[in-house]
């Protein structure tokens, strides 16, 4: 089985596709992950990130090991472990550049359809990002569009980060500017065909697993290509 989750940034797309993958007993895959390991590379190597032949070498030639356990994430590039260091701001600012190369997303799509192909001997993946539903699997049997108004969603990022770490610019920067970038090469901000939407504005975290746990379980019920639509 294959559940994907697509929506814009903050509304909750990895902490509830975990816990759905948790609760259902499936891997859990982060492809923002991918995109951020990229980043890093690259930044690492001081690459121009406006070179987009040279950034999207890099990608071509990245090591990259991703963890699908929902409850043991790591990201490792190249040997070295850049679970924490792909979440700094300094990662986060830079990202959309190296998500709207086109280059970058034919090797990132190629690789993340691996890591899903390889997932479902153990039964089923939950996959969270921005195009899951509409390029990486369309045939996925649950597609879910997961929202939240812009105030939900930049309020959630505020408290996440360590009380005045960020200023109100840097979090508008971080959720509404990436947005806008991102859904340059995606369409996240509204649902694709056949998508289940999901406001979790007014719901908590354990009420929106719920919710997606319920629709995956009705759709591993109906046979594949009978839960379009
Ligand atoms: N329903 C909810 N209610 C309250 N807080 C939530 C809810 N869902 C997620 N959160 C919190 O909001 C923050 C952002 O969630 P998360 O990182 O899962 O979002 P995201 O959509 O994956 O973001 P991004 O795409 O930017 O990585 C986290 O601190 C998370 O714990
Ligand atoms: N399938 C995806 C996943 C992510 N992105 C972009 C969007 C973000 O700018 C960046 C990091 O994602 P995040 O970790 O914040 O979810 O990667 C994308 O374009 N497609």
């Amino acid at each position: 089985m294959i559940i994907a989750v697509d929506g814009p940034s903050g509304s909750g797309k990895s902490s509830t596709a975990r816990g759905v993958a948790t609760r259902l007993g499936l891997r859990y895959l982060d492809t923002g992950a991918t995109y951020r390991a990229v980043t890093w590379s690259a930044v690492e190597r001081g690459l121009d990130l406006d070179d987009t032949a040279a950034v999207a070498q890099r990608a071509r030639d990245l090591e990259l090991e991703i963890s699908t356990e929902p409850g043991n994430q790591f990201v490792i590039a190249d040997g070295t472990d850049i679970t924490a260091a792909i979440r700094e701001p300094r990662i986060s600012e830079v990202v959309s550049k190296i998500a709207t190369n086109l280059d970058v997303r034919h090797e990132l799509v190629r690789r993340q359809r691996e890591i899903i192909d390889d997932a479902q001997p153990s039964g089923g993946i939950v996959v969270e990002g921005r195009d899951i539903a509409t390029v990486v699997a369309p045939d996925a049997e649950l597609k879910v569009h997961l929202t939240a108004d812009q105030d939900a969603r930049m309020s959630r990022r505020g408290a996440e980060l360590e009380s005045g770490a960020v200023t109100a610019e840097q979090l508008r920067d971080q959720i509404v500017r990436r947005d806008a970038d991102d859904s340059t090469v995606s369409q996240f901000m509204v649902a694709s065909d056949g998508a289940v939407t999901v406001d979790s504005t007014h719901l908590t975290l354990e009420e929106v697993i719920d919710v997606i746990s319920r629709l995956a379980k009705e759709a591993e019920a109906v046979p594949r290509g009978r839960n379009d639509g």
